[in-house]
């Protein structure tokens, strides 16, 4: 089903199917961005399907026709807290993927936590810093290939919150979220227009619970208040992610409930 000319919705039957395909698709993207450039950037973020296709990635035999070397991992968003605390997103990437491939750990880019700034502003201005050492001549930002997005049921993406002022934020970089309405409220994540500066977006989302969310994200819609949205008719932070090139919608079956029907 195609949605717009650059955003495309794929679905698949299950929640494992889709972590599986995702990841296969995550794999390709990798091979065919290092047939054309080195090194390659991607984002990940954390959530229950990023971390199964994180899983599917490490068991996927195609692991082995990339040149980890040269892939660049960054963090679509992360929780302010220690390195090795359970609410870190990287924790679990470490687990699912990281420990399974030959990425140099300096190429994993970490957020820092409170262990090594003094708050989360501080870990924010730090993480845009270390974008823009990788950044290309004169940009803020390195050039992402591919950014692998989950979604709440309040249609948020990163720690981009429904209502939150860190959704207007307009510059290139890392921004600093300090009321998240989902705990932790200190979060560090990429600014809306750094994940639309990337070449692909890939938002994975699997479960009725979200089906409301991925229809109001795809109409340009917002969630009532009941369900964590601002009711005002703005599109949910989902629906404001549009990449540079092409943004895709990898949805399982349950996912779809709430689209209207062709
Ligand atoms: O807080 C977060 O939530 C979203 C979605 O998580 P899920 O468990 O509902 O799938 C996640 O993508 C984001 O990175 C994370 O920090």
């Amino acid at each position: 089903m195609t949605a717009t000319d650059h955003t495309h919705v794929v679905v698949h039957p299950d929640a494992d199917l889709l972590a599986r395909a995702t990841a296969s698709r995550f794999l390709l993207a990798l091979i065919d961005a290092q047939s054309v450039t080195s090194p390659v950037h991607v984002a990940l973020t954390g959530g229950s399907i990023l971390v199964d296709t994180l899983r599917a990635v490490a068991a996927d035999p195609l692991r082995d026709a990339v040149d980890w070397t040269s892939v660049h991992v960054w963090w679509g968003d992360e929780r302010f807290a220690p390195q090795g605390h359970p609410d870190r997103n990287d924790g679990d990437a470490h687990a699912a993927l990281f420990s399974a491939v030959p990425l140099p750990p300096e190429n994993i880019h970490a957020v820092p936590g409170p262990d090594r700034v003094a708050d989360v502003a501080a870990a924010a201005r730090a993480y845009s810093e270390e974008l823009e050492r990788y950044a290309p001549e004169g940009a803020r930002v390195p050039e992402l290939a591919v950014v692998l997005l989950g979604m709440g049921p309040d249609g948020h993406v990163a720690s981009l919150f429904p209502g939150r002022p860190s959704l207007d934020v307009d510059a290139l970089g890392a921004l600093a979220e300090t009321d998240s309405p989902k705990p932790p409220p200190e979060r560090v994540s990429l600014t809306l227009p750094t994940l639309c500066s990337a070449d692909q977006v890939w938002l994975v989302v699997s479960g009725e619970g979200k089906a409301p969310a991925v229809a109001a994200a795809l109409a340009g819609t917002s969630l009532p208040e009941s369900q964590g949205g601002t009711d005002d008719g703005s599109s949910v932070p989902a629906g404001r992610v549009h990449a540079r090139g092409r943004t895709l919608w990898l949805l399982d079956l349950p996912a779809t409930t709430a689209l209207p029907t062709a």
